[in-house]
């Protein structure tokens, strides 16, 4: 293998299983391997088949359906389970048998009950066994991590001489620090005399949030299979993120002179899919997959990535999955991210003023709910239309009172031609209570003939969009009002309606101006 390809090993379905709470169906892994097989895995790990009947189907039905990707499988040192592994991954194109043995002096000791010496003997049986079977043979001396480095070192050898190609080093309690886990890989490389025979691996655990920096640290000491899992799944705290190991290796080709085969376009359908089958939500701001990788919200990124992408994204969103960046119109955002998206959604904004004033509605609607959505934009540049001046009637304030058993109650206070008037009402509901108010304070005698609520975006804390629709004198207004709280969204509609009876009025009628 040349020494600018690094393999990806996924072991999703098998240490990603570990995940408590995790448990896949045979049909469920056969479609993620499908899925690892067109993102160009290399190697899947697809279980563990001497567990059980069911881990050893799963295995055999992924290497029947896939034929892209080496399926391998899981086994203790021990002849039983290097049989079923060999007997399910038969139908593969290419197939591997993974055996392990710890070799640290904790896993020797207290859980293993073995002499150094009888696991060295036991390490070479496995594998000269699994060489029966395959001539891919992958062994892993488990907890390498905490191993002492002249047992390990004895334990690869011998197991190279016995005929393993691939030599994985576990980190498995995710103990290890970067600088010597890289250091640790690179000793192993130069000081056992045979280590050119085999691929050197990694398998980093997650327990100090360290597996990707343990296993990126290993790849510059020259191991070229990296263990990892979507999402980041496994045992405990999970193992390293193929995601962000595939990304770190491809964005930071300066660095580490070398890449994967992943056709990463499908890294987040692919995480998707991880997601959905398991049930285990990715966090927002996790790296490359989550919701937030390649969303700015703050008005200075936004500005920044507006002009140039390269300011603040050292990927393409494109490029991992994702359909575009994303710029989260919020209370951090700024007026050129405002008028970017206005213009996208092909509302034109003819002046700095008309700007101003779209986007002081903006940052008031922005201080009551977490994210402007292009439905709430709308509804703001709309509600600007009418100009202030031709406003008779502005809403100040309202005061509802609302009680299981009593009457609900209004007091609203408006503008009216610029003097301050309330007016206080009861009614039906609240919203009854609220027309009769403002009827009250304009004396209105326009019939209210439509009233219908929308939520504008999903959440609890969305904007309600309130459309009303009176008649005076044989003719229909339609008023709109937007606003978080319901009641004031009402209040707004109905007003907006009776400035346009007004308008219409004075227009038609100068001297006039009932509504
Ligand atoms: C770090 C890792 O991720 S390792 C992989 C973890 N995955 C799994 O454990 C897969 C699911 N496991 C299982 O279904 C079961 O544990 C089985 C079927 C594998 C074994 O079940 P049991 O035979 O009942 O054994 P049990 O799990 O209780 O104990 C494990 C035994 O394997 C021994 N063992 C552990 N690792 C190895 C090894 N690499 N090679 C040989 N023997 C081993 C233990 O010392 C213990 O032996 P003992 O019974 O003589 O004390
Ligand atoms: C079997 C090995 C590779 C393992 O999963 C670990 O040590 O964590």
């Amino acid at each position: 293998m040349s020494d600018d390809r690094l393999i990806v090993f996924d072991t999703t379905l098998r240490d990603g299983e570990q995940s408590p709470g995790c448990s896949m169906t045979l049909e469920e892994k056969v479609r993620i391997a499908k899925m690892l097989e067109k993102m160009r895995v290399d190697v899947i790990e697809a279980g563990f088949p001497a567990a059980s009947p069911g881990d050893f189907a799963s295995v055999q039905a992924v290497a029947k359906a896939v034929q892209g990707s080496t399926i391998c499988g899981l086994a203790r040192a021990m002849e039983r389970d290097i049989e079923r592994v060999a007997e399910a991954i038969k139908p593969a194109a290419s197939g591997r048998i993974h055996t392990f043995l710890a070799t640290s002096p904790i896993h020797m000791r207290d859980k293993l009950r073995m002499e150094p010496d009888q696991v060295v003997e036991q390490a070479v049986k496995a594998v000269k066994y699994a060489r029966q079977f395959t001539d891919n043979v992958e062994f892993s001396p488990e907890d390498a991590g905490r191993s002492e480095f002249d047992f390990l070192c004895r334990v690869i050898e011998k197991v190279i001489d016995a005929g393993a190609t691939t030599i994985n080093i576990p980190d498995t309690v995710g103990y290890t620090i970067p600088f010597q886990f890289g250091d640790l890989i690179a000793r192993l490389i130069d000081n056992i005399p045979n280590s050119d025979k085999a691929v050197f691996s990694v398998h980093c655990h997650n327990d100090l949030g360290l597996a990707v920096s343990n296993s990126l640290a290993a790849v510059l000491s020259g191991a070229r299979q990296v263990e990892c899992t979507i999402n980041g799944l496994g045992e405990r705290a999970g193992n390293a993120a193929l995601e962000e190991v595939v990304m770190a290796v491809r964005t930071r080709n300066d660095v580490f002179n070398c890449d994967t085969n992943i056709d990463s376009t499908l890294i987040v359908p692919t995480s998707r899919l991880v997601s959905s089958v398991t049930g285990f939500m990715v966090q927002p701001n996790k790296a490359i997959v989550g919701a937030n990788a390649f969303a700015h919200e703050s008005g200075i990124h936004q500005d920044g990535v507006l002009k140039s992408r390269e300011t603040y994204e050292i990927m393409r969103a494109q490029d991992v999955g994702w359909s575009d960046n994303k710029i989260v119109l919020g209370k951090h955002s700024g007026r050129n991210a405002l008028k970017s998206r206005l213009s996208e959604l092909g509302i034109d904004v003819e002046s700095e003023a008309e700007l101003n004033e779209i986007f002081a509605r903006f940052k008031d609607l922005a201080d009551l709910k977490h994210e402007v959505f292009d439905e709430d934009l709308r509804v703001i540049a709309n509600e600007s239309q009418l100009e202030p001046d031709q406003a008779r009637f502005v809403l100040i304030s309202s005061h509802v009172c609302s009680e299981t058993g009593e009457t609900p109650e209004a007091t609203l206070t408006l503008s009216v031609d610029g003097e301050e008037k309330q007016g206080k009402a009861s009614g039906d509901g609240i919203v009854d209570a609220v027309y009769s108010a403002i009827k009250s304070i304009t004396g209105s005698s326009a019939t209210l003939e439509l009233y219908s609520v929308n939520a504008v975006t999903q959440g609890t804390d969305s904007q309600g969009e309130v459309t009303v629709r009176l008649e005076k004198d044989g003719r229909l207004f339609y008023g709109n009002g937007a606003h978080t709280d319901i009641i004031v969204a009402s209040a707004k509609a109905y007003i907006d309606a009776l400035n346009k009876i007004a308008n219409q009025v004075e227009r038609e009628h100068p001297q006039m101006s009932g509504v």
